[in-house]
């Protein structure tokens, strides 16, 4: 089967975005592990589906498979890729989408020709609904990592989820942090029974931060927009952080504001097109 695909980023977090709607696609996690594969297929983070909407108060359906082919639950960066792409392929005129995802339904406001604000939704706090195995909600949790190599054995992180879970640790320095030791233990956690994405972030000032994060099924990227939305949550419940924050991660800054708790997340930043090709899959 050959597909008709666009290259996308937000930030360098980049995207294989494939139109179903004009397509005949039948994606499999296999599909997207080749696909993603950066030395036998396209490369990328993650694949982003668009579908027709299965529910009335949605205009397009959006499917997220990470690079090991995991089907999952969000993506910020991939949302305002979403915006553009779908303008692009001429299958809307909008400047304000809304896209189905597995937990709810984005607000997308294309602002101009490469930026977008992303309603992100209302952060989850609730342990049970993350999901994160905890005794009760806390604004910080402690928990064993055991890494010998840099010598930690514990870890103080905020629990959120952005539709899809994260653990952010506060860190003196996120540039300097061991990433590639500690992510991948924080990924598979035994508390967090469908795994997580791990960011790190180190405090500029109450109005901005340095991220990175270790992404769940893709590893360190170069951005992550669901990792920056859950740390400055996390931020803001550790009394750390003011309303609207910069969020510098390795590929660029995000800007990020969050009222409290009920409210939802708005994230606004840029997107990029690449190229456009076909795959055979
Ligand atoms: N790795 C994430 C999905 C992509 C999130 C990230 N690329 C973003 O921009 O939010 C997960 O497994 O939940």
């Amino acid at each position: 089967m050959k597909i008709r695909f666009t290259k996308m980023h937000g930030l360098g977090n980049d995207f294989v975005m494939i139109d179903a709607i004009s397509q005949q696609v039948n994606i499999t996690p296999d599909r997207a592990r080749k696909i993603a594969d950066r030395n036998f297929g396209v490369g990328c983070d993650q694949i982003l589906i668009v579908e027709a909407p299965t529910r009335p108060d949605a205009d397009f359906k959006y499917r997220i498979f990470n690079a090991d082919g995991s089907e999952v639950e969000n993506c910020g960066n991939g949302a305002r890729c979403f915006a553009v792409f779908v303008r692009l392929r001429k299958l809307t005129g909008k400047h304000v989408i809304r896209a189905e995802t597995a937990t709810g339904v984005l607000i997308l406001n294309v602002v101009d020709k490469y930026n977008v604000t992303v309603d992100m939704g209302v952060p989850e706090l609730s342990p049970p609904k993350i999901p994160f195995i905890a005794d009760a909600e806390a604004s910080v949790y402690a928990i064993d990592i055991n890494e010998n190599t840099a010598n930690i054995s514990s870890l103080n992180i905020g629990a959120v989820s952005m539709g899809n879970p994260h653990a952010v640790a506060v860190v003196d320095d996120a540039a300097a942090y061991p990433v590639e030791l500690i992510g991948p233990l924080i990924e598979s956690h035994p508390q967090y029974p469908n795994k997580v994405n791990a960011g790190f972030m180190s405090i500029v000032n109450r109005g901005e931060i340095n991220l990175r994060v270790y992404e769940r099924g893709s590893g360190e990227t170069l951005a992550c927009g669901t990792g920056a939305c859950a740390a400055v949550v996390a931020g803001r419940l550790q009394s750390l952080l003011d309303e609207t924050v910069t969020v510098n991660l390795p590929g660029g800054s995000l800007s990020i504001t969050w009222p409290g708790p009920g409210h939802s997340v708005m994230m606004t930043g840029p997107t990029a097109t690449v190229f456009h090709g076909q795959v055979r899959i």
